[in-house]
């Protein structure tokens, strides 16, 4: 890879992102970009009501990361220094489709593509997939309060989204290169070597 790597980690809410992204931050000795997840004022209303707040929620997270990915291309690739972050623009989409419905979503689409169509893309995704038990358990074990009473209908339905999603992306041109990991079965926090073998899949993925 010629230029500095952009890399993203993604899966659905609970896989193991801004645990994967943290440790491979420290252990690569590149810079995280995380994206705002306790300043959101939406948050807690959007669970208690998806309907009413699903588009300012959405909005929200949409300008909270075009303005991260703006800072990221001026601090990191235009200087051509490697990034990694917890999450990959195009979630905000996976997610929109699901929650938005009518003239609101064929708005956000338009903004959407307006906003982040130039922006610069991660080129490395490392996807967590995950099932539904499993991202229940790390939620239930992570115990944001306004995340306890998800519908798990919801994540289900996302945990499909994000297939389709990742999918997707990989059929773009130019192409980002995908490590998918069984999030299941590897567990990078509790067993060295699961971890160590993702990082040398990584460290592959970059040279
Ligand atoms: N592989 C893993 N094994 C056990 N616990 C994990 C693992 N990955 C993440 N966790 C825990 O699950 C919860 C959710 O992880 P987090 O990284 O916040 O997920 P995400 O950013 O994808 O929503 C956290 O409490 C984290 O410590
Ligand atoms: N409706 C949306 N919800 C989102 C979006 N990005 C994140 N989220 C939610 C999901 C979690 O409750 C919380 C943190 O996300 P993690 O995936 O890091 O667990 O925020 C979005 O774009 N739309």
């Amino acid at each position: 890879m010629k230029h500095a790597p952009f890399i993203a980690v993604e899966g659905p809410i609970g896989a193991g992102k801004t645990t994967l992204a943290s440790m491979l931050s420290t252990e690569l000795h590149i810079p995280i970009i995380k994206e705002i997840v306790e300043e959101n004022p939406f948050l807690d209303k959007f669970y208690q009501n998806i309907d009413e707040w699903s588009f300012q929620l959405e909005m929200f997270f949409l300008c909270n990361r075009y303005k991260q990915l703006e800072d990221t291309g001026l601090q990191y690739l235009e200087k051509a220094q490697p990034v990694i972050s917890d999450y990959h623009i195009y979630k905000n989409l996976i997610f929109a489709e699901r929650t938005l419905k009518g003239i609101k979503r064929d708005k956000y689409r338009q903004i959407y593509h307006l906003l982040t169509d130039d922006m610069p893309k991660p080129d490395i995704i490392i996807y967590i997939r995950a099932d539904l038990d499993t991202l229940l358990g790390r939620i239930r074990k992570r115990a944001r309060s306004f995340e306890q009473e998800m519908d798990p209908a919801y994540l289900e339905q996302l945990i499909t989204d994000y297939d389709k999603g990742i999918q997707f992306l990989a059929e773009q041109s130019p192409s980002p290169r995908i490590l998918t990991i069984d999030g299941n079965e590897i567990d990078f926090v509790e067993n060295q070597a699961q971890f160590e073998q993702i990082v040398s899949d990584v460290k592959e993925l970059i040279q």
